[in-house]
């Protein structure tokens, strides 16, 4: 299927095309008789602070989001407290929920792990991704994915042995690359029987990684499995970001 990407000289404008995408998958989702959710999923990193860009901040986009209609899921989730500053959830939370809350705006649901069952020597980190395995529906209507400078996303970190399981949807890792080292992420089985995926990549620091996503070498790398599958693929980056890579960018 088709890879495209979009690109913009400016953050803000990164932010607002992000947000008109999320908005429109929303509007399709929505309108079609069957579905009375909108099912998403995002995830961390730098990703926080271009939602609240896009749909906090831009009061016009974030008047056209359904919330009450949002079914909101986690790519990747580290396996710390759900208010810990290394947590994806507290980061959504900080950027977006709690503004909602400030606008006494209600969300329709959040799926968070289970922070019950969060042990210190992760002896319970198989359970957390299976009970989230559990809560998954069979597919996501947008997942928003970033891109880590080593060409990670979610947790599937290159040459892990992840990027080939394809027995369970929610794995469990003890041995992230990046800290925190205790994780659960989607496996490529969640990936690719999503309806639609978008990447968020931004800096001078993210070119050389997308360089080798993007050249016609293959190089097995997490994002670029990413751009193999039968899925809708949109990239949105600044100008720095692809700078040297060999794709034609356009914008959404
Ligand atoms: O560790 C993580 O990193 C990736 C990439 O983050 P970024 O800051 O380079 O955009 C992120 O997508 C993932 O959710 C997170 O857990």
């Amino acid at each position: 299927m088709s890879v495209n990407v979009f690109s913009y000289a400016d953050s803000q404008d990164v932010a607002n095309s992000v947000a008109k995408y999320i908005i429109n998958v929303q509007d399709k989702v929505l309108s079609s008789n069957s579905s009375s959710t909108f099912k998403i999923a995002i995830s961390g990193g730098s990703l926080g602070k271009v939602l609240k860009k896009g749909l906090i901040d831009n009061t016009t986009n974030f008047d056209k989001i359904q919330w009450e209609k949002w079914e909101v899921f986690f790519s990747d989730e580290r396996l710390v407290p759900l208010h810990d500053e290394d947590s994806n959830y507290g980061l959504f939370y900080e950027m977006v929920l709690k503004n909602l809350e400030l606008k006494n705006v209600k969300l329709g649901s959040v799926h968070t792990i289970n922070e019950n069952l969060l042990k210190k020597d992760g002896s319970t980190d198989s359970q957390i991704a299976n009970e989230y395995a559990k809560i998954l529906p069979p597919s996501i209507d947008l997942i928003l994915l970033g891109c880590g400078p080593d060409g990670h996303t979610c947790s599937l970190f290159p040459n892990h042995p992840l990027l080939t399981e394809r027995s369970k949807l929610i794995a469990n890792i003890s041995n992230s690359p990046k800290p925190p080292p205790r994780r659960i992420t989607f496996t490529f089985p969640v990936l690719e029987a999503a309806h639609n995926i978008a990447f968020v990549a931004e800096g001078a620091g993210k070119a050389p990684i997308l360089q080798k996503i993007f050249s016609k070498e293959k190089s097995g790398l997490p994002c670029e499995l990413v751009n193999q599958l039968n899925v809708s693929v949109n990239w949105f980056v600044n100008d720095e970001a692809i700078n040297g890579v060999s794709v034609n960018a356009s914008k959404y």
